[in-house]
């Protein structure tokens, strides 16, 4: 019996994870569940469902409703109120944080975004095994995140990540020769930056192959998504950047592949399914049995794979290059980028803008001799302009959390004015 901690609860890949475990219930007992305090009363019922010991939602004025919603479902479920053990609740931005630092064996952090880092850190302080969802903590915090990790304490849930992992196992790290990442293209594949600039948000989440939050799904229109999973391949499998490719795969049947030193390939196959990389970061090194339907080879099926046109989708270039330089770079582009797609959804820029501006910020956190060289740590942007002075470099070595959240806070509000202007 294994006990777990989902963080995120509400969302596709909590959602998903909760069915996972609701079918296996001698395998997994849930012990803390948390969300941002959104969708109040499916929280709700997932506390019922699965009667957690500790219940955590970050918006603090959702205490009373997830109460009222919890008396609510139990009338309506005509349970008698005086049997029915609620769960301890724990409320406001640290909530996630607390639920990270609860004694089990795996805490599934599946929050959206930079606010699943506290919990991400909290988790592998914690010696707790971290089946990782919220790549964007470890791309933020790079070094801070793989220095606090033991050998196999986080396993990934990203699909890309965990056929890696897959692919990886049992072999000797220096007969790895590349990682080749697939990407699905996202909705907009074969358009140019100028067919771009007037899709709307309702195109945007139109996913041709997965069932996402908002967030990711943009991020996959983007494909902002697979620059943020280069670095996450690079930051879990210790493989230079260089040696991270990236290919165009429409069908997301094959997830990703590791190319080795005598010119193999293994790929990882399966029909796009989170319930797989899920339950294995559940139980790995096991695997559960019947999670997922496996591809039909009695019928005819065509995988196609091509380039990636860099010059219609720049987010990944981009975010090599934030990589390469590491320290509060990725935490800024990140930012920069959740401020940005917010604002797309919220009529304020066009889908195009989107990667303009977060190269522009990303630009101004590093300084302008970014293109060709180094920066330097240190250095303040916007100083000039008198719009902010909260931009500061800190190299890999540097970082702190504080320096991270800085940087992020700094990103949001200069991507906030830009949107603007
Ligand atoms: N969905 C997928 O198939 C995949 C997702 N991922 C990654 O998994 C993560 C989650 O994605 P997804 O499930 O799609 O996202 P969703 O938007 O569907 O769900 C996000 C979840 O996080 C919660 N949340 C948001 N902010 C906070 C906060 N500050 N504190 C606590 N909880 C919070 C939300 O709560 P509430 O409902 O209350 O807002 C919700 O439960 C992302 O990092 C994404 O990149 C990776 C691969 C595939
Ligand atoms: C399911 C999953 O892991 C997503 O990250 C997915 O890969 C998104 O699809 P794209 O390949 O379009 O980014
Ligand atoms: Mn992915």
């Amino acid at each position: 019996m294994r006990d777990v901690v989902i963080l995120g609860s509400t969302g596709s890949i909590g959602t998903q994870a909760l069915e996972v475990i609701g079918d296996r219930r001698e395998l997994f007992r849930v012990v803390g569940l948390a969300a941002g305090g959104s969708n109040i009363k499916l929280l709700a019922r997932q506390v019922l469902d699965f009667a957690p010991a500790v219940v955590g939602v970050s918006r603090a004025s959702a205490v009373q409703d997830l109460q009222l919603a919890l008396y609510a479902e139990v009338s309506r479920r005509g349970w008698n109120k005086g049997e029915v053990t609620l769960p301890k609740i724990v409320a406001g931005p640290a909530a996630p944080n607390e639920l990270a630092g609860m004694a089990c064996d795996v805490v599934l952090n599946g929050i959206t975004g930079s606010a699943g880092l506290p919990a991400t850190l909290t988790t592998l302080a914690q010696g707790t095994t971290l089946a990782l969802a919220n790549k964007e903590s470890l791309v933020i915090g790079g070094a801070l995140v793989t220095g606090a990790a033991a050998d196999g304490q986080i396993v990934a849930v990203d699909s890309e990540h965990s056929a890696i992992a897959q692919c990886l196992r049992g072999g000797r790290a220096e007969e790895v020769d590349r990682l080749i990442v697939t990407a699905s293209g996202g909705p907009f594949r074969g358009m140019t930056r100028d067919q771009m600039a007037d899709v709307t948000p309702e195109q945007a989440l139109a996913h041709p192959t997965w069932n996402m939050g908002r967030v990711i799904t943009t991020n996959s229109a983007t494909l902002v998504n697979k620059g943020l999973e280069v670095l996450e391949a690079h930051l879990l499998y210790g493989i230079d950047l260089d040696r991270i490719d990236v290919v165009v795969h429409p069908q997301s049947m094959i997830h990703s592949m590791v190319q080795f030193t005598d010119g193999s390939t293994l790929a990882q196959c399966s029909p796009p399914d989170m319930k797989l990389p899920i339950a294995l970061g559940l139980s790995w090194p096991d695997r559960l049995a019947d999670v997922s339907r496996p591809v039909d080879w009695s019928r005819a099926n065509t995988w196609t794979f091509e380039p990636l046109d860099n010059e219609a989708f720049p987010a990944v270039d981009l975010i090599r290059r934030a990589g390469a330089t590491g320290g509060t770079a990725p935490a800024v582009l990140n930012a920069a980028n959740e401020e940005c797609v917010d604002a797309f959804h919220e009529g304020r820029i066009g889908f195009t803008r989107i990667i303009d501006i977060v190269t522009e910020v990303v630009d101004q956190h590093l300084g302008e001799e970014l293109a060709d060289s180094q920066p330097q740590a240190g250095r303040r942007d916007g100083v000039e302009d008198g719009s902010d002075v909260g931009s500061r470099w800190t190299s890999s070595s540097d970082l702190t959390v504080e320096a991270v959240l800085e940087s992020d806070g700094w990103a949001r509000r200069r991507a906030a004015e830009l949107c603007r202007s």
